[in-house]
């Protein structure tokens, strides 16, 4: 067992933000943990991690209650960059964990290598941007090899070069056997690492395997729109018409077997586009169309 969560509350006075939340990380992989402002994620990962106490409830990490110090060879955990000192280096803050947790300098600088943040290792944080900043954490959270690594936010106001490389290294962390709980609002992003999430609403959470939920729809621009209508539609394809494009879900057809139709009235295929609807949609439901109740697993 990586991480197992059983019957966490918590309260700031009057406000109950987490309710009995319960759920076990078995294997190596990325789980997200998405919710609206106020939440309670944030609660939730300093309460895994051991900086806020629980008003009840247990956490374990590998087997070891996560008040165990040994623990922290083990997990890392990347907050906000309020946690930067400004008028320290990126160096220096990875110096830091090193000799607390007795790693070399070589493992300090092939984590910034693999980061990309060595050009600017000895640089103080008051100069960098946010995606530095962002970066610096990341690499903080990297050095030690945890078998846990919590990310509240690793996202957070990187440019889209920046995110692809983040989300890269993501999935190759995890290839290598790093379990990845984070936290985010970019739905797309999320997407793109990861099919396993866990919806935090109203204290509660509602666990969600997005695979299920995934739609393919091929958009494709072609010579003749009507024509291709009627063809498809006679061989038993659903097919919706918006401009001189068709729109076809996966679900319904394979790709393959309507190009052969299209190929068959030799209609000729000008583009085709895949779109692949999921987390945004399902956020959309559980947060704005359904009671809470009627949704909530623990
Ligand atoms: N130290 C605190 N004292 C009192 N209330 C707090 C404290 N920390 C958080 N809260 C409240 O608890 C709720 C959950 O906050 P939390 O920061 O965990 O949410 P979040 O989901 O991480 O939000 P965001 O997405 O905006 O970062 C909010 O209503 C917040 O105001």
């Amino acid at each position: 067992m990586i991480l197992s969560v059983t019957d966490v509350y918590k309260s700031y006075g009057k406000e109950q933000v987490l309710k009995g939340i319960t759920f076990e990380i078995e294997e190596p992989q990325i789980i997200a943990l998405v919710g609206p402002n106020g939440s309670g994620k944030s609660t939730l990962l300093n309460i895994i991690t051991n900086l806020l106490p629980a008003d009840k409830g247990k956490v374990t990490v590998l087997g070891k209650n996560n008040h165990d110090p040994n623990i922290f060879r083990e997990i890392s955990f990347m907050q906000d960059n309020t946690v930067l000192y400004e008028y320290l280096t990126g160096y220096d803050h990875l110096q830091f964990i090193c000799d607390v947790q007795g790693l070399s300098k070589k493992q300090l600088l092939n984590t910034a290598d693999r980061i990309g943040i060595t050009s600017y290792l000895n640089k103080k944080v008051k100069n960098y941007s946010l995606g530095m900043k962002q970066h610096l954490l990341l690499a903080m959270a990297v050095v030690n090899k945890p078998k846990l690594m919590i990310l509240d936010e690793p996202l957070n106001g990187l440019d889209p070069t920046s995110a692809i490389r983040v989300r890269e290294l993501l999935l190759a962390l995890r290839d290598e056997g790093t379990t990845i709980l984070l936290s985010s609002h970019n739905l797309a992003e999320i997407d793109r690492v990861t099919s396993s999430i866990l919806f935090l609403k109203k204290g509660n959470l509602i666990k969600e395997n997005m695979a299920e939920f995934e739609q393919v729809r091929y958009q494709i621009a072609v010579d003749q729109t009507e024509k291709a209508v009627k063809a498809l539609a006679a061989a038993g394809v659903p097919v919706e018409q918006v401009d001189r494009h068709l729109h076809i879900y996966r679900r319904d057809v394979a790709l393959d077997q309507v190009l052969k139709i299209l190929e068959h009235e030799k209609i000729v295929i000008d583009d085709i586009e895949k779109k692949v609807f999921g987390t945004e949609e399902r956020y959309r439901k559980i947060f704005t169309e359904a009671k809470a109740d009627e949704l909530v697993e623990v």
